[in-house]
């Protein structure tokens, strides 16, 4: 299989390459070899591709949305009979292990374009009678240019949850992937192009964060979509504001887990193992600061360790066996292994992990800390790496306060077999997306999408459409106009 891309960006339907934009390494987190380059994208290749957006989106927003939608419906069909590949190659871009991606990424995306191809062409506006026979009507029109700009944790993922309700609403797109994980999006793109999506109408320009600034501030551009941290959210949302410009912003998380006593321990493990080890920990959703009741604290502990000990395979990412991968680069892990130390400086009780194997890749133990409290850095700043935390609680409210008492709001779960504080603490969770008894799904069909300062707008499900396009307001006059002179 080619790792390599044809060449570094995808625009105006063909794959184009502008050598002086300097290198960027794809590095394989298994290996630490560099197994394909791509260039940055120069001031003449974002100039190509807004150009085509822009050029291309008033003839794709005229078309029916049934057409557009088959297109979408058509990559989706295309995405899933090409899932070995596509999963091969996330997770060389990756490093996570090709159990999780041939199962969560190119199929999560093909649900994206399936979904939003789905609802193109029931995409409406409204009529709104009025009194003595006029009337409204709203008209749903597309924003325009959109700009997607992808974090790393998952490539295809959120190249396509960007990608699929843009295009359904009538827009065109030009998306920047993260420049740790290029590879993914071009074949995105690719794929949309092969399923008939018009030239210009979805477009890859690789680059860091300043290739992303520049498109954002752009005036042909009408919104931009960001996937990635805090600090980088609040500077492309006040670039955003600048040109009023719409905004959706998926980002970071410091989420929590509260575990009463009478959960099922083995749901709530399960739970807690999936917010906290899935991808290497590498997931926004995560819920890292795992509030368990005292009285179910050690048998929570001691099933961890020993689903942990037993659970953990962890090694070649291409090995369909192997489920648990390296980090994604060499920064990453280093920032993880930061947050390790500083966990066992400031008291916490190394209970699981906290090691980095020997061998090749960027591998970090899967890590668990007890008796965290709520003042360590371990539980107030975003690891984004395979750290649980566990802190203990004696009552609801307590843990409900505790939960709520971050700056983040992107997830919450609460695990519990009483049905009626299932209900209460998720109406007291402050965040975006909650979870009773489970963690960390995002199915295309629910809103995701964090509050406070993990976001703004949601992806996913029929609200995306609102994030896309907006409404026009035709006021129909049936009288004569009456005027005061
Ligand atoms: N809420 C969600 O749905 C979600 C999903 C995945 C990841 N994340 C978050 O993403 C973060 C990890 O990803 P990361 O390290 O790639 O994040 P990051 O903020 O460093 O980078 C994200 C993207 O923004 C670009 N960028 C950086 N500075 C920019 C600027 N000034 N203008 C425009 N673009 C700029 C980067 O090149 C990259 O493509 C974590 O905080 C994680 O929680 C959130
Ligand atoms: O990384 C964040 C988005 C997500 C959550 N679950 C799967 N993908």
């Amino acid at each position: 299989m080619q790792i390599q891309p044809t060449a570094s960006h995808f625009i105006n339907g063909a794959y184009v390459e502008d050598t002086a934009g300097h290198f960027i390494d794809v590095v394989y987190p298994y290996t630490g070899e560099v197994v394909a380059k791509v260039h940055s994208a120069t001031p003449a290749i974002i100039e190509q591709a807004i150009a085509a957006a822009k050029a291309a989106q008033a003839d794709w927003a005229a078309r029916s949305g049934v057409e557009r939608g088959r297109i979408l419906r058509r990559a989706a069909d295309i995405m899933r009979d090409r899932n070995h590949d596509l999963s091969v190659l996330e997770t060389y871009d990756t490093g996570k292990p090709y159990q999780e991606t041939s199962v969560a990424d190119a199929t999560s995306g093909a649900d994206a374009f399936e979904y939003f191809g789905g609802l193109a062409g029931a995409l409406t506006g409204e009529h709104i009678p009025l009194a003595g026979g006029d009337f409204v009507y709203t008209r749903r029109e597309a924003l325009g240019l959109c700009v997607g700009i992808g974090a790393w944790n998952y490539p295809t993922q959120i190249a396509s949850w960007k990608g699929a309700p843009a295009l359904a609403c009538g827009n065109t797109m030009i998306f920047k992937p993260s420049e740790t994980t290029p590879l993914c999006a071009l074949k995105v793109a690719e794929i949309l192009y092969e399923a008939g999506a018009p030239a210009g109408v979805y477009n890859v320009v690789q680059g860091l964060g300043n290739v992303g600034a520049s498109l954002i501030t752009d005036p042909r551009v009408a919104k931009v979509s960001l996937t990635g941290s805090v600090p980088t959210g609040k500077k492309v949302y006040a670039s955003a504001a600048e040109g009023l410009r719409h905004v959706t912003m998926e980002l970071g998380g410091k989420s929590p887990i509260i575990i009463f006593d009478d959960a099922d321990l083995e749901n709530a493990v399960s739970g807690a193992v999936l917010g906290n080890f899935y991808s290497t920990g590498q997931v926004c959703s995560n819920g890292t600061r795992v509030f368990v009741q005292k009285g179910i604290k050690e048998a929570f502990l001691n099933r961890m360790s020993e689903r942990l000990a037993s659970g953990v395979n962890m090694g070649d990412p291409q090995d369909p066996d192997t489920n648990f991968g390296p980090m994604v680069s060499e920064n990453q892990r280093s920032i993880v292994q930061g947050y390790i130390e500083k966990g066992k400086a400031e008291g916490a009780r190394l209970v699981h992990g906290g090691g980095t194997p020997e061998k090749e890749g960027f591998f970090i133990e899967p890590t668990v800390f007890a008796d965290v409290t709520d003042d360590m850095t371990i539980a107030r700043e975003e690891i984004f790496g395979p750290v649980l935390s566990v802190l203990d609680f004696d009552t609801e409210e307590e843990a409900i306060r505790r939960a709520n008492d971050t700056e983040f709001g992107l997830a919450a779960s609460v695990f519990t077999n009483d049905l009626t504080r299932a209900h209460r603490v998720s109406a007291a969770f402050e965040a975006g997306t909650c979870y009773i008894n489970t963690h960390n799904l995002a199915p295309v069909e629910a809103p995701f999408g964090g509050s406070k300062m993990s976001g703004v707008g949601r992806e996913n499900s029929k609200l995306a459409i609102n994030h896309y396009s907006e409404m026009k307001t035709v006021y129909v006059s049936m009288n004569d106009v009456e005027a005061p002179f």
